[in-house]
């Protein structure tokens, strides 16, 4: 005869639950507290997200992070893309190692003009090793990126975000009290645009500010006429920005010296301060400075 459960469910233990519930709800309060600690000695929190992947979003939150500290400011960087994490060897820091405290906080990298780095890359015991994670772990590896590193007081946290709309882009907004605000990636081709354009209501409905957009590969610079040439076509981040209100922070060209210094593990602003993209950085972070430090949002 079937049982009349026949998943063999349990009763409730009215006892048990009520205190285990206790003990969780305990302990992720703790977890909210010590992220609201932590992110209390930082100023400016600001989340770099993409509609589509590959267009350079993790390009453009280094070298960011990198004109940002140029510019006389204190960074650092978390890449909460764990299924790309490709910041530490845009900044020029892979094969290194996040460390432990006496106190159980976790030591950042330090990476170019002392930017702390914390990536899922600098624990992964090999190149190839996957991250193979549902939202949950995600959302706690991004509750322990937050709230047991030891940041110390910073003036700008760069939050490289994996492309799209996802758990990860959900738990920031959910866990980074007071963000700034988003920048959002973007190339200048019809199906990145309209990427961006959800993107852009994705802030909108979270209530995030939006600080701008930045169009990456542009336009190339070719070298023996200097005249831009704009290989996926002309004015569409403009077009885009001036249609969703919001403001086109710059454009950085596409350029093979980029795709070779990624490839070669070497922080591009740095070791090129004088190519175009990397002015068009110091441009940007200086727009970014302007726009977040005249507003009384901290
Ligand atoms: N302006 C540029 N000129 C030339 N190559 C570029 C430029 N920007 C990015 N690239 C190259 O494009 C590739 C993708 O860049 P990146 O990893 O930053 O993209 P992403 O949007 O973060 O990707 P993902 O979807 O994996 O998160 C890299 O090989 C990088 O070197």
């Amino acid at each position: 005869m079937m049982s009349s459960n026949p998943f063999r469910i349990s009763s409730p233990q009215p006892q048990k639950q009520p205190r285990d519930l206790r003990k969780v709800n305990q302990q992720v309060q703790a977890a909210d507290l010590k992220i609201q600690m932590k992110m209390k000695t930082v100023k400016y929190k600001i989340a770099v997200l993409s509609g589509k992947g590959g267009v350079g979003k993790s390009f453009v939150s280094s070298n960011l992070a990198m004109a940002l500290a140029a510019a006389g400011r204190s960074v650092g960087i978390v890449d909460v893309d764990f299924h790309g994490p490709s910041v530490p060897k845009m900044l020029g820091v892979r094969g290194q190692y996040l460390t432990a405290d006496d106190k159980g906080g976790i030591n950042p990298v330090i990476g170019p003009f002392g930017i702390k780095v914390v990536s899922i890359d600098f624990l992964l015991p090999r190149d190839d090793t996957p991250v193979v994670w549902r939202g949950a772990i995600k959302h706690t590896a991004i509750k322990q990126f937050l709230g047991d590193v030891n940041w110390g007081e910073l003036e700008y946290l760069i939050i490289d975000m994996p492309p799209g709309t996802g758990d990860e882009a959900l738990s920031v907004a959910q866990l980074v009290p007071n963000l700034t605000g988003m920048i959002i990636v973007t190339i200048p081709s019809e199906v990145s645009t309209l990427a961006v354009k959800k993107s852009i209501n994705f802030a909108k409905t979270i209530n995030a500010k939006i600080l701008g957009v930045i169009e990456n590969m542009s336009y190339f610079l070719c070298p023996s006429d200097n005249k831009p040439y704009y290989i996926f076509g002309e004015g569409k981040g403009k077009q885009m920005a001036e249609e969703m209100g919001v403001p086109l922070l710059g454009q950085i060209p596409l350029d093979p010296i980029v795709a070779q210094a990624n490839d070669l593990g070497e922080p591009f602003f740095l070791k090129y301060p004088d190519n175009p993209a990397s002015k068009e950085f110091m441009r940007i972070a200086e727009q970014v400075i302007h726009i977040v430090e005249n507003s009384n949002q901290q």
